[in-house]
């Protein structure tokens, strides 16, 4: 019998976080933290990890993180005017989105890595909401190694909430999430160790 990639018993009992007009579950114990370990390891070291660039007001930029982008080959995004292929899976990949199909009872066909090497590198507020991921998107966001916070903003109230996402945990992102609701991953001055974060998500083409 094959064995399974992931041995441990993970605790599968989402808490559903009370936030207006969100639809959020967080599972803070999706993989157990010697697995974490070991996929953050494989992740680091198997994915093709790239420097995206930006251009904001005629000045071009590095983004502050490295990404890889995934998925079926149809997956395709829009992003300033381009149209990005993703990569083929990879088995570990694959492995992880069925995990996060499961618990969700979702299906996805693409999947954003971030890799934010130290305190420096953080992600800017922005809702996941381009028209190719559909009127209520479903986004399983898996996080390995170092806590981030992520910070959430209304766009109507301007309610704040700050989610600490912790090694190992799930968060599921659904309803009209995106649509009230940005989010960002903030830099700090700390000194902190990597973290890698997957967005797994359904592109209609
Ligand atoms: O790193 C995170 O937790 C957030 C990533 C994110 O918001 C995204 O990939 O759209
Ligand atoms: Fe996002």
């Amino acid at each position: 019998m094959q064995q399974s990639l992931f041995e441990s018993q993970y605790d599968n009992t989402p808490i559903q976080l009370d936030m207006p007009d969100a639809d959020l579950k967080y599972y803070p114990n999706f993989i157990a933290a010697s697995e974490s370990a070991i996929l953050m390891q494989a992740l680091h070291q198997s994915l093709d990890w790239r420097q995206e660039r930006i251009t904001l007001y005629g000045k071009t930029f590095d983004v502050p993180r490295l990404q890889a982008w995934y998925g079926d080959k149809n997956a395709c995004y829009q992003y300033s005017n381009l149209s990005l292929r993703p990569l083929p899976w990879n088995s570990l990949l694959l492995a992880l989105k069925q995990k996060c199909e499961n618990a969700s009872n979702s299906h996805f066909n693409s999947v954003l890595a971030n890799l934010y090497r130290h305190g420096q590198d953080g992600m800017g507020r922005h809702a996941d909401n381009e028209p190719e991921l559909g009127q209520q998107p479903v986004i399983a966001s898996l996080s390995f190694g170092e806590e981030r916070n992520l910070d959430f903003y209304h766009n109507v109230t301007k309610n704040k909430v700050r989610l600490p996402l912790h090694n190992g945990s799930l968060l599921v992102m659904s309803g009209d999430t995106q649509k009230y609701w940005q989010h960002s991953v903030a830099k700090t001055k700390k000194t902190l160790a990597q973290r890698i974060n997957l967005t797994f998500r359904y592109i209609q083409n």
